[in-house]
C-alpha cells in the first residue's frame, strides 16, 4: 500500500531571488536544501499549512500566490511525498532560522548551486524554465 503525504512549501521571492533553506542535522534529509514548509495536517488547507509552517520555521508572515505544479517522490518504499509549491512574498518579519541551519537567496543562475532534496528538483527546474513570468514583478 502506498501512503501519500502532502507537504506544502513556499517559493518565497524577493528582488529577483528565491529563498532556499538547508535541513539541519537533527532533521531527516539533513544537509539537503529545500523550500520552507511542512506536512499538511488533517484540519487545514495547503495554504493554511504554509502560513503556519513559515511562521514556525522562519518567523515570517507571508502572502501566498499561485500554486505551481506538484512534485512527487518516494524516499522510502510505500511512502510518497507530494510537494505542493506556492509562490509567496514576505508580508512581515525578519528571517529567523528556527529549524534549518542555513539559508540563501538564489538568482536564476544560482539555482542549481545547492544540493536540493530530490523531490524539489522538478520544481527548481520549472522555476528556471519559467523564471521571468513567475518571479519578476
Ligand atoms: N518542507 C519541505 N519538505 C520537503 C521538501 N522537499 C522534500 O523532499 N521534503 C520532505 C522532507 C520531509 O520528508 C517532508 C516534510 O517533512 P517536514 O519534516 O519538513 O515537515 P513537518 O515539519 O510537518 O514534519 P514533522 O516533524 O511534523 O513530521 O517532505 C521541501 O522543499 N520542503
Amino acid at each position: 500500500m502506498n501512503k501519500i503525504i502532502p507537504v506544502s512549501c513556499a517559493v518565497i521571492f524577493f528582488q529577483d531571488k528565491i529563498l532556499a533553506v538547508r535541513r539541519s542535522p537533527q532533521m531527516p534529509l539533513a544537509g539537503f536544501w529545500e523550500f520552507p514548509g511542512g506536512k499538511v495536517e488533517k484540519a487545514e488547507s495547503a495554504q493554511q499549512c504554509l502560513q503556519r509552517e513559515i511562521l514556525e520555521e522562519l518567523n515570517l508572515k507571508i502572502q501566498i500566490g499561485n500554486e505551481l505544479p506538484l512534485s512527487e517522490h518516494s524516499y522510502i518504499e510505500g511512502i510518497t511525498i507530494q510537494l505542493i509549491p506556492f509562490l509567496a512574498q514576505i508580508n512581515s518579519g525578519e528571517i529567523t532560522l528556527l529549524e534549518h541551519d542555513k539559508y540563501l537567496w538564489l538568482g536564476v543562475n544560482e539555482l542549481f548551486e545547492v544540493n536540493w532534496a530530490i523531490a524539489d528538483i522538478p520544481i527548481v527546474q520549472y522555476l528556471k524554465e519559467n523564471w521571468t513570468e513567475l518571479i519578476t514583478d
